[in-house]
C-alpha cells in the first residue's frame, strides 16, 4: 500500500536544532506526501507581522513560547500536514502532547554541520550571542533527551541534500507503522 494511505492522514513533525532543516526538508517532504506544508515559525510571523528575532528582542522568549503553543495546538487539530516545528517546541510537556497526535521525526544533524549552514545567519536570535559551535553544543546537550523522544530519528550526513533526506525518511517511516496485513507472515493453517 502506498505510504500516504498507510499514514492515514495523520500529520508529520519534523523536530531538531537549528539549522537541521526542518523547514527546507518538509516542503520536499510534503510535496511528495501530498500533503500541505504548516512551519509554525512561519505562521507566527505571519500573524504578528513581526519577524522572530523582533518577537525575541520586544516581547521575550517566554511570550515567543505561548505563541508557539498556540500554533501547535491549532495545527495539531488538522491532519495531512508536514508541520515544521521550531527547534525549542520540545521544551514543553504540553507541546509533546500535541506533537503526539502525529508521528514526530527528529532531523539529527552534526554540530559541524549545523556550523556551517548558520555561520552568516543573522535571525535566529538564540544565536546571536557566544561562539556558535559552543552555543550550538550547548543547546544540544540542554536538548538531545529530548529530541531522542521522537518516533523515529533520521541521521543526517553532511552531503545529504533536502532530497535524500526526504528519501531517508520515506524509507524509513514504515519502520514505525503498523505492519500491514500484505507484510504480515502467513498464518500456519490449524
Ligand atoms: N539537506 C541540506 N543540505 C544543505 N543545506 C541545507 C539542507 N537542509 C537545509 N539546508 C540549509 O540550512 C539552512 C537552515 O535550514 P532550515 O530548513 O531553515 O532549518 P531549520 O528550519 O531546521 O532551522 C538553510 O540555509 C537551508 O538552505
Ligand atoms: O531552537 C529554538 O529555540 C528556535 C528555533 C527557531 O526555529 P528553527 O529551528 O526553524 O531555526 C525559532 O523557532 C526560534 O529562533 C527559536
Ligand atoms: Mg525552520
Amino acid at each position: 500500500m502506498e505510504l500516504r494511505n498507510r499514514l492515514g492522514g495523520v500529520n508529520i513533525y519534523l523536530v531538531g536544532m537549528m539549522g537541521s532543516g526542518k523547514t527546507t526538508t518538509g516542503k520536499v517532504l510534503a510535496k511528495r506526501l501530498g500533503y500541505g506544508f504548516v512551519d509554525t515559525d512561519a505562521v507566527i510571523t505571519q500573524v504578528r507581522q513581526q519577524s522572530i528575532r523582533e518577537i525575541f528582542a520586544r516581547e521575550g522568549e517566554a511570550y515567543f513560547r505561548q505563541l508557539e503553543q498556540q500554533v501547535l495546538a491549532e495545527v495539531s487539530s488538522y491532519h495531512h500536514l508536514v508541520v515544521a516545528t521550531g527547534g525549542g517546541i520540545v521544551l514543553s510537556s504540553l507541546n509533546w502532547s500535541y506533537l503526539r497526535h502525529g508521528i514526530v521525526v527528529w532531523l539529527h544533524v552534526p554540530i559541524a554541520v549545523l556550523c556551517e549552514r548558520l555561520a552568516a545567519d543573522a535571525e535566529r536570535p538564540l544565536l546571536q550571542e557566544q561562539p556558535l559551535e559552543e552555543r550550538l553544543n550547548q543547546i544540544m546537550a540542554d536538548r538531545h533527551a529530548l529530541y531522542a523522544q521522537a518516533d523515529l530519528e533520521v541521521v543526517i550526513r553532511q552531503t545529504d541534500t533536502p532530497a535524500k533526506v526526504c528519501d531517508r525518511l520515506w524509507e524509513a517511516l514504515p519502520s514505525i507503522l503498523k505492519p500491514i496485513a500484505s507484510d504480515a507472515p502467513p498464518k500456519e493453517p490449524c
